[in-house]
């Protein structure tokens, strides 16, 4: 920290800790030190020494809280003051600490009324001022919406309860002390004890009913602000019911027009060809015109070959006991859905005899032998992993190229992360186990792969498949590499290891963002770097992090491995083992974090 931050904290300290400043010495803080380096009591800091928290609890502080010096550390997220014996105001310069986002001053002997500046921070996630002698009106907090805890209980607050954002607000209580007015819609959130000991608060969850509305001839009153803005969002709320019934009109319009089609075109088929017997599944795909194109038929029923069912060649069962048996004829004449089409061929949903179900990659327009196809599939076949999803069973002809997988019903990381909205949370824990065991995984088969120059190829978040516990597995390794258009070292078959590192890093951005990024090869690695220089990293990350609390400093950790893989120069890239042992760090410290939470809970 510079030389001017350093004498701020220190006057900090001392209006803390008046007549005491032996005592701040005691704690480390003084001027020949420096609170990053020389590990002040209580303070920590990122790893460019700048400090962002501030934790000096219990410690029996007697003085003031000097927000105008403390603001100087402009990079404090953190300020945890309670259970002291703090007195005076909380200042208006508090609003100087700009990317202050967790604020505790709970149980001191704070008094008068909140600085209106207070909602000017914006990234305010946790503000906790319970147990002290505040009063006045609660601030107004909502264009802070990123508030999780707001915690004013047992002060003499006045006033009625402000806007809030109830939705999205884990703790709330205002409780004890001299509010009024109707109670906002908390029903299922909130329940009594959030408001009760506030004689003139009135509505539910409370007994108290709140008086009725004057009677209908008096003069209408003025809409106050809160009142207007409820009857926008309810005007809102209607346009978006009629807007949504319009769409869900049109869609079952298009379903039937497609539903006719698609008997149309099956019927045809039929008369063509009735001894092939077809037996529809699901029906998930949308483009039934190539039926008539024989080049590249795609059958939404049956997996098309242009081998017909004997096969030119026989399908190769490698080493997992769930394809002991299977033929290329059973896999034709099992009922098929096209799941979908990616760069490398088109993807089957097959369910055989027994019940098993499979995934068929039909794959095309790769120029390899046979024989070389054949040397790839087994070699790939012993690099055994729990998170590398096994190749099953292959086939090969001169016309045709099949890989045959375990289907996963939980579909893919990306579905995880842009499903439905209703999904359960992709928790921020969850996020950096996967990340570590991708990593893993990936790391193991390179090192087993390395000499035989096979990498993944082609990895992405549709590749990345959640098995039935939900573990994270690699699919498709050693599929041909994919091109991208504009980045061209991707594709330099000398760096294909490197294009997974590559692939790697832009996970890593959609489990941060929660976005799909465009891997178009445009220039992602300046475009994250712009996102850490301004300081948009609260932005960037997605929405359930932050209102989950995760960790900002380990987010931002992890951004950088990100910015690493995604280097526009190969050889400046880290290796996937180098990858893996930092995300496996931050991993680490995730699990002592939450460790150390659960300890002290
Ligand atoms: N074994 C599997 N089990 C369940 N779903 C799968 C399986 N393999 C692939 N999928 C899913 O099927 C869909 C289509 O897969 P496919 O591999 O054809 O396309 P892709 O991954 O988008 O592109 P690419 O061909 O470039 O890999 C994707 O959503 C993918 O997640």
């Amino acid at each position: 920290e510079s030389e001017q931050v350093i004498q701020a904290l220190i006057r900090f300290m001392e209006n803390l800790s008046p007549g005491n400043a032996g005592r701040g010495q005691g704690f480390g803080w003084n001027s020949t030190s420096d609170p990053c380096v020389d590990k002040w009591h209580g303070v920590s800091c990122d790893s460019k020494l700048f400090v962002k928290k501030i934790v000096l609890d219990r410690l029996n502080l007697t003085g003031i809280l000097d927000a105008s010096s403390l603001c100087n550390a402009t990079l404090l997220s953190v300020l945890s003051l309670t259970g002291n014996n703090i007195s005076g105001v909380i200042p208006e310069e508090i609003s100087n600490c700009l990317h202050l986002n967790h604020l505790y001053l709970e149980t001191n002997r704070f008094s008068g009324h909140l600085p209106s500046s207070l909602s000017k921070l914006s990234k305010m996630a946790r503000l906790v001022l319970s147990d002290n002698s505040l009063s006045g009106p609660l601030p107004d907090m909502s264009g802070v919406t990123v508030l999780l805890s707001f915690l004013v209980q047992n002060n003499q607050f006045s006033g009625g309860i402000p806007e809030l954002d109830f939705s999205t607000l884990q703790q709330f209580n205002v409780s004890n002390n001299n509010l009024s007015g109707p109670i906002p819609d908390v029903i299922g959130r909130f329940n009594s004890s959030s408001f009760l000991g506030n004689l003139e608060l009135c509505g539910k969850p409370l007994s108290n009913v709140c008086p009725p509305p004057p009677p209908a001839s008096a003069p209408a009153p003025a809409l106050a602000p809160g009142k207007k803005k409820s009857k926008i969002k309810f005007l809102l709320y209607i346009g978006i019911v009629v807007l949504v019934l319009v769409f869900a009109i049109f869609l079952a319009f298009l379903f039937i027009l497609r539903f006719s089609k698609t008997n149309k075109a099956a019927s045809e088929k039929n008369d063509e060809d009735a001894k092939e017997e077809v037996e529809v599944d699901e029906v998930n795909n949308k483009d039934t015109g190539n039926l008539s194109d024989a080049d590249d038929e795609e059958n939404e029923f049956s997996i098309p070959s242009k081998d017909g069912e004997t096969g030119a060649s026989s399908l190769v069962v490698l080493s997992s006991p769930l394809a002991e048996g299977m033929t290329f004829k059973e896999l034709l004449r099992a009922p098929a859905e096209l799941v979908g089409r990616g760069s490398n061929g088109s993807l089957y949903k097959v369910k055989l005899v027994g019940g098993v179900i499979v995934a068929v990659k039909r794959v095309k327009n790769w120029e390899i032998s046979k024989e070389d196809f054949s040397k790839r599939m087994q070699r790939i076949d012993q690099v055994k992993h729990p998170n590398l999803l096994p190749t099953l069973a292959y086939y090969c002809s001169d016309q045709e190229m099949f890989l045959v997988y375990e289907f996963q019903q939980n579909g893919s990381l990306f579905s995880l992360l842009h499903g439905s909205p209703n999904s359960q949370r992709f928790k921020w824990g969850s996020r950096v186990n996967l990340a570590a065991k991708i990593a893993g995984a990936l790391a193991f088969a390179h090192r087993s792969l390395h000499n035989d120059g096979i990498a993944h190829g082609n990895l992405k978040s549709t590749n990345i498949l959640l098995s039935n516990d939900m573990e994270p597995c690699i699919s498709e390794y050693g599929l041909r590499a994919v091109e991208h258009p504009k980045n061209q070292s991707i594709i330099s078959q000398n760096n294909s290891f490197k294009s997974d590192v590559y692939g790697f890093g832009v996970i890593l951005l959609e489990l941060l963002a929660g976005n799909e990024v465009q891997n178009d090869g445009s220039d992602l690695a300046s475009w994250v770097q712009s996102v850490i220089r301004e300081e948009q990293t609260v932005e960037f990350f997605d929405r359930d992090l932050v209102l989950e609390g995760a960790s900002d400093e380990r987010m931002v950790n992890l951004l950088h491995v990100a910015l690493k893989c995604l280097s526009p120069f190969p050889d400046s890239r880290p290796s996937i083992d180098e990858v893996a042992t930092i995300i496996r760090s931050i991993q680490e410290q995730e699990e002592r974090s939450r460790g150390f939470q659960r300890m002290i809970k």
